[in-house]
Parts: structure tokens; sequence; C-alpha cells
């Protein structure tokens, strides 16, 4: 079995980013008026107003336990057939849809690194929290952009004013440029915003799977654009976050960019992921 650790990614693919997303718009404009601009302003609002270091800690120690439920890789994916994701301005298509948009489109790219494969496909199970048997958390707990917590949030963070009503925004302890982190402590230490990402990577690692470190970094930090899309936040981050990064970047062009209307014919492809999650995944999962 090849792992990859730390290679190099290839540029060597034919990736063409598209101009406009499925509502003819730039992709991630957030002050764009469309019919989803308002509703992800409000989704932000409540997610900035909410989402306290107190809050994130609570949950990921409450989540960790994964004692929610069990399941396997691929009825978790069905679950998500349900949920549109209200954060999200370029795409109003079910979360399974995205899934295997993002699968399919990395696997074109890059056939020969089926771990990055079965990363896209799974990088956003997380959002199964928001399912009843999950405490049907509400989408400003579980969707959007992340963000660190116990230190000053970053003006690049989309609607970074709606931090001013969040209480560790006035905590002399949490909103300097370190907070209480020391500088490049590594992501790894680092409580982020609570939400998908974080949950999926607990989920992953408590279930003691095959994946590579790589694949484990996307999990739990694709959403965090300000570090990975604006360079903020460089000042927490080791070494080993900074190489291993290059790999987040590549699946980010997948992540953002494969969304569309159309559709993948599901049972097409399921084999093929079957054969990946039994690879990397035992058959039932912790949740
Ligand atoms: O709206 C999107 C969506 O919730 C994605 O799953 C998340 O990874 C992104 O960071 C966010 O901008
Ligand atoms: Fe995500
Ligand atoms: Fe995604």
């Amino acid at each position: 079995m090849r792992v990859i650790v730390r290679g190099e990614p290839s540029d060597l693919n034919g990736f063409v980013v598209p101009r406009s997303n499925a509502f003819g718009h730039q992709f991630r404009d957030y002050e764009k008026e469309s019919g989803r601009r308002v509703a992800v302003e409000e989704f932000y609002r409540t997610n900035h107003v909410n989402q306290t270091f107190d809050f994130a800690k609570n949950k990921k120690e409450e989540y960790g336990k994964l004692q929610r439920a069990e399941m396997s890789i691929w009825e978790c994916c069905e679950l998500l057939n349900q949920y549109v994701d209200e954060s999200d301005p370029d795409l109003d298509e079910p979360q399974i849809e995205h899934l295997l948009q993002t699968a399919e489109a990395i696997r074109r790219d890059y056939p020969d690194e089926d771990w990055l494969h079965l990363t896209a496909l799974i990088h956003d199970l997380g959002k199964v929290l928001l399912h009843p048997s999950f405490g049907g958390e509400p989408q400003w707990s579980v969707v959007g952009d992340t963000f660190p917590l116990g230190c000053a949030f970053d003006k690049s963070i989309v609607h970074h004013q709606h931090f001013h009503d969040n209480p560790d925004f006035h905590n002399p302890a949490f909103n300097t440029k370190l907070g209480i982190y020391s500088a490049n402590c590594g992501l790894e230490n680092v409580t982020m915003s609570w939400g998908h990402d974080e949950y999926m990577y607990l989920v992953a690692k408590g279930n003691n799977t095959k994946l590579p470190p790589a694949a484990l970094f996307i999990i739990r930090f694709h959403s965090f654009y300000a570090m990975h899309r604006s360079g903020a936040y460089e000042y927490l981050m080791n070494e080993e976050d900074k190489e291993i990064l290059k790999w987040l970047k590549v699946f980010n062009k997948y992540d953002l960019y494969s969304k569309s209307k159309v559709r993948i014919d599901q049972e097409k492809v399921k084999p093929y992921y079957f054969s990946l999650i039994e690879k990397y995944f035992p058959e039932k999962l912790r949740w």
C-alpha cells in the first residue's frame, strides 16, 4: 500500500477553475446579491456570536466520546441526502451530491492517490450532526468556515464584523494575537470553532482509520479559509503544518470548484468507493 505522508502534490493535472458557480456568480462572493446572500449572512451572524472557546471545548468533549451511533461510512453518506448547507453561497444541492462531485473531480486528476478520493468523499460527513439522532444541532454549530478560538479573530474571516457580539471578543485572555497559545504551537493544539471538520476528524481518528496524516489534516482544517486561502494565523502553525498544507490547497480546489448542478450516477461509482472504504476503515464506525 502506498501511504503518502508528506509527498509533494504534483501539478501535472488539467484542472481548470470555472469562472462562475451554479448561480452565475463568482465563487465565495459573500456580498453578491443572490437568493442566498441574506440567509448566508444571517447564518454567519449567529455562528460568530455563539462560537466561543468554551462552547467549542464542551462540544469536542461531548462528541469526542463517539457514543451517538454505529454505522458505516456509506450509511452516513446516505443520511446527508436530506441536508442543504445554509452557509454555502455556491451550492443548494443535497450534500451527498457535493461529496461525490468532489471525489470524482479529484479522482480524474489524481488517479493514483486513492486516499485523496476517499478523503473527498468523507470530508463533509461531519454534517451528520444536523441529524436528529445526533442532537439535531443548529446549522451555525455544524457548517460554515472555521476559525481559531482563544486568540484574536482575524479580519479575513467571512463577515468578521459580527464577532463584536461574541463574548470572547471582549475577553482580554482571548483577544490578543496569540491569546492562550504560544507562537508556532502547531494547529493540532488550537481549539477551532466547532463544526463538521473537527467532528469528522474525531470520528476518523477514534475509529483508527488507515488514512495518512495529510487526509486527517484536510478533514480537520478544510473550512479554515482564513488560513489556507488568506494566509492568516501563520504564527500558530509549525513546520509540519506548513508542509502538509500543500495537500489541503490541492483538495480545496476540488471542494470549491466542483460544485455544480451536474449529478453523479451513484450506482455506477459505488463499487469503487466501497473498495476504498474497506481499505481504510472498519465496516462499522462509532460516531
Ligand atoms: O459553506 C461552506 C460549507 O459549509 C463547507 O462544507 C465548509 O467546508 C466551508 O468552509 C463553508 O464555507
Ligand atoms: Fe466542509
Ligand atoms: Fe465540502
